[in-house]
This record gives C-alpha cells, structure tokens and sequence, in this order.
C-alpha cells in the first residue's frame, strides 16, 4: 500500500488550474523524482503533499492526498504534526539565525519532552545522517548562518531527520548549490532511501537518473508518465515524456 497517495486532486490559484486530476501513490523507501517543464505544477504538487499550499490565500482544492489511509485535507488533521511527519527541505536553505544545535533541536524544542543528553544525541546523529558531521562538530554553538550553503543546506536536512519523519520532500534541494556540494548531498540522501520516502522536485534529469527510483513527468498540471526511473529514461512510453527528456522542448 502506498504510504502516501493522491486522488484526482486539483488546485486551482483563483481561476487558474495547476492540477488537473493527479491521482498517484508513493511506495514506502525510495526516492521519487517528479520532472517536468517550468510552471508545469511540480513545486504546487509536492506542497499539496504536505499542506504547505494552506498558506496561500487564493488555492483551492479539490481530491484528496491520503497518508497512511487518512484524508490529510481533513479539518480534524493536525497540520503541526502532519508536516513533522512529512517533513520538507526547500530550494534555498533556510536556517534560522540560531546556533546550529538550537537549528537541529528546533522541532524538539517545541515538544519540549527530551533531556538534554537525549538532545545532544539526536543532534548528533541527526548531523552524522545529514554528512555535516565533521564540517560542524566543532562549532555547533556558532550560527547557521556561517556555514556555507551547502553546509547549511545539510543542516536544514538535519533539523528535518531531527523530528523522525516518514517522508521527506525536497523541493530543488540541489539547484542553488555548486556541483561538489550537490554531489554531498545526493549522496546523502542515496544513503537515507531505505530509512525514509522522499519526493523530490528536480530540474537535474541527470541527478533523476542518478538517484531516484521512480520518476513522475508533469507537463501543465498534468501527470504524464510515472514510472520506474529506467523506463522513464530509457524505455517512455508517452511521446511527450521522450520529447521532453531527449531535450526537444522544456
Ligand atoms: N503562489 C502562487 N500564486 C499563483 N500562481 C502560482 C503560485 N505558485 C505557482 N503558481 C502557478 O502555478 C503553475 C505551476 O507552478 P509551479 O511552481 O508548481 O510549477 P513548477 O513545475 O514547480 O515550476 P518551476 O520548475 O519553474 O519551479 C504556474 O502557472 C505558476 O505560475
């Protein structure tokens, strides 16, 4: 059973349609790659994922997504604990001008039911799981904001493995950094695919190829084509798939 799915879901900004109809399913473990054009609704669907587009005034939505077999859409949905759940890593990396300790512990701060030995220990790991360990052990009481970007991205990725999500989705988390820092993480998150589901938007089709299991192709709201990563790349079955990753329009 897939660990998270959508049915038919449609989101509209005022009048205009983004999604027309996206029924899909995630298979728990993994990496999916959702590609597509610019303005295709990639970004719009992850949100969709976990609520994030509740903070846009003008959306509307129609369908469902289930997690777990729950309506998330449903007004007895927690959305604080939802978004723990499916946890989200965003484009530019956003730490708070917080220590690097208090950026991972943010989460668990406000549950505020660990000690600090426990405290200590997750940001331990939770850095070890990110590979930004060895870059910050030193100074985990300096700002986030000094490290660099890639380091900081890492770190945002910690402060998300920190609260123990099901799900992780990531939304471009490559695209501001250099290759060598994009090489880190995209090894990082080969190492996390047997512990979480993750979801990521990417205009790299080479990082799609490189690290996901399966790839969804969204042409103008539309899914397309959503299949093992190899066919998608190497066998598609849409021309409009095979157009698009053999370059002739996007
Ligand atoms: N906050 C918003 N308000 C109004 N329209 C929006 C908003 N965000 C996105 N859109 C519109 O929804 C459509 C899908 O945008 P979305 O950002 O999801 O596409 P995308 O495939 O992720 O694009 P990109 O690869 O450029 O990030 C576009 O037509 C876009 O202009």
């Amino acid at each position: 059973m897939a660990i998270i799915e959508s049915n038919d879901l449609h989101l509209y900004y005022g009048k205009n349609e983004a999604l027309k109809g996206i029924t899909m399913g995630f298979d728990e473990g993994g990496i999916t790659a959702l590609i597509g054009p610019s303005g295709c609704g990639k970004s719009t669907y992850l949100r969709t994922l976990n609520r994030m587009n509740d903070l846009i005034p003008s959306v509307t939505i129609t369908g469902n997504v289930s997690y777990k077999g729950k309506d998330i859409y449903s007004p007895r949905t927690d959305t604080v604990m939802l978004r723990k759940q499916i946890g989200m890593v965003f484009q530019q990396p956003n730490p708070f001008p917080f220590s690097i300790y208090d950026n991972v512990i943010y989460g668990l701060r406000l549950e505020g039911k660990h000690s600090k030995n426990e405290l200590d220990q997750i940001v331990e790991e939770s850095l070890i799981a990110a590979a930004v360990w060895d870059d910050v052990k030193d100074k985990l009481h300096k700002s986030a904001l000094s490290l660099s970007g890639g380091q900081q991205q890492r770190v945002c990725i910690a402060r998300v493995l920190a609260v123990k999500p099901d799900v992780i989705l990531l939304d471009e988390p490559t695209s501001a950094l250099d290759p060598v820092s994009s090489g880190k993480i995209e090894n990082m998150l080969l190492g996390l695919k047997e512990q979480y589901t993750m979801i990521m938007v990417t205009h790299n089709m080479q990082q799609a190829s490189r690290i996901s299991d399966k790839t969804a192709f969204f042409l103008s709201g539309d899914l397309i084509e959503y299949d093992k990563t190899k066919n998608i790349f190497l066998n598609p079955k849409q021309q409009q798939t095979e157009d698009y990753i053999t370059g002739k329009f996007g």
